[in-house]
């Protein structure tokens, strides 16, 4: 352990540092918009790089300058990962009390450096209550996810090496410095040059989350209305009508089409036609209940499954989502509903085509509701369309 050569061990950190820097900024620059915490998280390994430079000069550089300046810019590059973290999660930054606490060591390094067990008491210190402020953030906002736990353990693992290096402050001599081989020190670095990487390996693995969530999102969320869209609401809906099998409970079938949207196209504009949508959507979603699986079917055309109801409450729920008021500033409009019940069912036929056996029906009952004059719900015949 004593071979250990702790100015290159410093160096690779700060080489890690950039490595690690030039995938989060990569990560950033590809999705601005969505992971501005990733400039931070960027700007936090490039900071540390800085300060393993300064650090690693130390006999080449005066020693209050690489002392204090290197320690501040590893501090620094800790404060701006979590920063970036609180970002992540919209969370205020708060910016000034970390600008204070930098300032508070920086002053206390520049007076105390050369007692070498009081800054190892400093600055481990104030980046293990950074790692720990970190830890806790993540915890509070992800600890289900595998990013998130990976993180969760990382800087556990992180503030007890801090710790650890602090409790055994006392243990160096007043004149060492980082470079003076001890046991304590050796086992300390070795574990910090890992800490950067797993840490910012646990960040892309926090990203990378959001933007498969995004990226799930636009595909199974209509992005004008924000409902599902027809597949995931298949998908949905089958997993339903699986479920209805051990409930055995009655389920119904909603088909719903605005009435001459065309012409709401024509007489107010098209943007106003995707405010009606909307407007419909939210209507939707406030009338069913969490349990319902809804979908956008096509154009103006909604399709919702109701499991656990019978057919007379179906009825009524399709009645209040037909007479609901519209919104303020959006123009009268109204809508046909084709209704049908879906039975629970001891044959064995496949959970597809008995959906689209229902759909077929309901879209029937909708097609007469139609042909009666609109602004009307028709309950189908249960027998096959
Ligand atoms: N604004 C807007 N219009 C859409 C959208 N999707 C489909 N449409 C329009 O919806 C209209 C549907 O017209 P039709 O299928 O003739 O139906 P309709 O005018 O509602 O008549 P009925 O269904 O018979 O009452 C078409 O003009 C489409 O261009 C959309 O996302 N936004």
């Amino acid at each position: 352990m004593n071979e250990l050569d702790l100015r290159a061990v410093v160096l690779l950190l700060g080489a890690i540092g950039v490595l690690t820097a030039v995938v989060l900024l990569h990560l950033w620059r590809q999705n601005r918009s969505l992971l501005e915490a990733a400039a931070w998280w960027g700007a936090g390994p490039l900071s540390i790089f800085a300060g393993t430079v300064l650090l690693g000069l130390r006999g080449l550089i005066g020693a209050p300058v690489s002392i204090v300046l290197g320690n501040g810019f590893i501090l620094a590059g800790a404060i701006a990962m979590y920063l970036g973290s609180c970002r992540f999660w919209n969370q205020p930054l708060p910016r000034w009390l970390w600008v204070w606490l930098a300032l508070v060591a920086l002053l206390a390094l520049s007076t105390v450096w050369p007692h070498y067990p009081l800054r190892l008491t400093i600055v481990p210190g104030l980046m293990a209550v950074v790692q720990l402020a970190h830890w806790r953030l993540i915890w509070r906002h992800d600890r289900h996810s595998f990013g998130g736990r990976f993180l969760i353990g990382w800087l556990a693992f992180c503030t007890l090496a801090l710790a650890f290096r602090v409790a055994t402050a006392h243990l160096e001599r007043v004149d060492a410095d980082l470079f003076t081989p001890s046991i304590w020190q050796n086992i300390y670095l070795a574990s910090y040059a890992f800490s950067l990487l797993g840490e910012t390996i646990g960040l892309v693995l926090l990203g990378q989350q959001r933007l498969h969530a995004h990226i799930r999102e636009l595909a199974t969320q209509d992005s004008l209305t924000g409902i599902p869209t027809r597949t995931a609401f298949w998908e949905a809906a089958v997993h339903e009508l699986q479920r209805q099998q051990r409930t055995v409970k009655p389920a119904a079938l909603l088909m719903l089409d605005l009435d001459h949207f065309k012409r709401i196209n024509d007489t107010y504009g098209h943007q106003t036609g995707d405010a009606v949508l909307r407007d419909f959507g939210q209507r939707l979603k406030r009338v069913l209940r969490a349990t319902d699986r809804l979908g956008r079917y096509g154009g103006e055309e909604f399709i919702a499954l109701l499991p656990e109801t019978p057919v007379t409450e179906a009825l009524a729920i399709a009645e209040r989502i037909r007479t609901f008021p519209a919104s303020d500033g959006i123009p009268p409009y109204t809508v046909s509903i084709g209704l049908t019940a879906i039975p629970p069912t001891a044959a064995s036929s496949s959970m597809d085509s008995r959906l689209e056996s229902a759909i077929g029906r309901a879209d029937a009952a909708l097609y007469q509701a139609k042909a009666l004059g609109r602004d009307q719900t028709v309950q189908a015949a249960l027998s096959p369309a």
